[in-house]
């Protein structure tokens, strides 16, 4: 089971969806730490994800949702740490495998490609699945270990 504290960020596009996922985190019983935007207008998504990443990081948060249009912006920046492994994930056996197989600590959803309600479904997945360990962890292991720069 997963740290309670989740961080949660990302842009204009993603805004709508990023706060109606964190009521339900809310309601689930998370503490959550939202890095922004807080409205709907036009913004740079590295600008709210940079700080978010940077405080997973440096372990403020074991766990970060992450929302954009297509996902790709927010998870591109994230994936920049070392240590965090966001994970795009459009279906929720995707976000299941994600946590089981890669140790995923961040879930990047597309919002423009997505209902809300399976964005909802995507999320739920996540948080329910653990790390399965064994052979993944030798392979989630060389992720970070692997950088040479
Ligand atoms: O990075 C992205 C595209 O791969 C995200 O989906 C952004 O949300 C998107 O680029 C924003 O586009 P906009 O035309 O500026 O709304």
């Amino acid at each position: 089971m997963l740290s309670s504290t989740i961080a949660l960020a990302g842009d204009h596009a993603g805004f709508d969806y990023k706060e109606a996922l964190k009521a339900v985190l809310i309601e689930k019983g998370y503490s959550v730490k939202d890095f922004g935007p807080n409205a709907s207008d036009s913004v740079d998504y590295p600008d709210y994800i940079h700080p978010m990443a940077q405080a997973m990081e440096e372990g403020d948060f074991k766990l970060g949702i992450i929302v954009c249009g297509s996902g790709n912006g927010v998870a591109i920046t994230a994936n920049k740490y070392p240590h965090i492994r966001a994970a795009l994930c459009w279906l929720p056996e995707l976000a299941s495998l994600a946590r089981q197989h890669n140790d995923a600590n961040v879930l990047a959803l597309p919002a423009r490609f997505i209902e809300l309600e399976a964005a909802k479904n995507i999320l739920d997945s996540f948080l329910s699945a653990d790390f399965e360990g064994g052979r993944h962890a030798r392979r989630v292991a060389k992720i970070a270990d692997g950088l040479n720069f």
